[in-house]
Parts: C-alpha cells; sequence; structure tokens
C-alpha cells in the first residue's frame, strides 16, 4: 500500500458517505485503472432498489464488466470502504479485478451492525474466498479503520 491507496480509500468512504445520505447502507466503492484515474464509482443500492445484491461492489462490478474487457479490469484496482462480502469477492473475481484494497474489516463491521436484522454479517474474510480461486487477487486492508468508523455511527441499530 502506498499513499495514493490511502487517497483512493479515502474517497472511497466519501462514496459510503453518499450512499448513506441517498438513504442506502454506508458503504461505497471506487475502480482505479493503472494511470491513477477513477474509472468508476457506486453506492450501495440495497434500500432504494430494493435489491439484496445491491452492494457497492457487487453494483461497481456489473458495470465494470458492462463497460470494460477483463485483460483491462485486470490491471486495474478496487478500493472499497469496507471489506467485500463473500458475494461480492464472488463478482471481483469474476470479473477479473486482481487488485483489492479496503477500510473496514467484515469483522470489524460485525461488532458494529450486532444483530442489526439489516445486516446479518457473512463474516468470512475476502482473502479465504479469493484463496479458492485459479488466479490470484492481491489484498489490501483493513486500513484507516477509525476514519471508516465514523461513516457507521449511530446507522445501525442492534436488537
Ligand atoms: N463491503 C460491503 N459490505 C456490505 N455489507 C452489506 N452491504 C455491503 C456493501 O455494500 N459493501
Amino acid at each position: 500500500m502506498n499513499p495514493t491507496d490511502l487517497e483512493f480509500l479515502r474517497q472511497a468512504l466519501e462514496v459510503a458517505r453518499r450512499a448513506r445520505a441517498n438513504g442506502n447502507h454506508p458503504f461505497g466503492a471506487l475502480l482505479v485503472d493503472a494511470q491513477g484515474r477513477v474509472v468508476l464509482e457506486a453506492e450501495n443500492t440495497v434500500e432504494t432498489e430494493r435489491d439484496c445484491t445491491g452492494h457497492a461492489e457487487l453494483n461497481l462490478m456489473r458495470l465494470a464488466s458492462r463497460c470494460y474487457d477483463p485483460h483491462f479490469l485486470a490491471t486495474c484496482t478496487l478500493y472499497t470502504s469496507t471489506e467485500p462480502c463473500a458475494m461480492c469477492s464472488g463478482a471481483i473475481y469474476w470479473g477479473n479485478v486482481r487488485r483489492v484494497v479496503y477500510a473496514l474489516s467484515e469483522a470489524r463491521l460485525r461488532t458494529l451492525t450486532g444483530d442489526d436484522p439489516a445486516n446479518p454479517t457473512l463474516d468470512l474474510p475476502c482473502r479465504e474466498v479469493f484463496a479458492r480461486g485459479q488466479r490470484p487477487v492481491e489484498v489490501w486492508g483493513p486500513a484507516l479503520e477509525d476514519e471508516a468508523i465514523q461513516v457507521h455511527e449511530g446507522f445501525w441499530k442492534p436488537l
């Protein structure tokens, strides 16, 4: 990880703040090419689209595979405000993105969401999902967790 990675992670936290302001869960993701250009960004849309698969990273990968070919995607980095869940890790893998940088870990997210039925955390580290694939995906994180937690402050309502 380098200082540029931290800048892009902070941008992903901004996207997560926007998702929350737009009535969704506080998650956001960015796709950045090898020249350091942000080529796509996506918010979580679970509430407004009434779509249980509307996670930020899955929305990003759906767009990415429509807009770009897999050779290009292999040169990009996906930045996300929270570690990708198992579902999103699958989408990242199938889409051929080879580098992921995340802020908040899934395990730390679980300490915030507790037993809130809106987020029954699937606590499976993305590294474990990627390790089962046939092609490597480099993963960096957690990073900036204290900043990442702020985006979730007061959002989740554990029973
Ligand atoms: N990383 C991530 N985790 C989630 N858990 C629930 N929704 C999301 C999402 O959009 N992104």
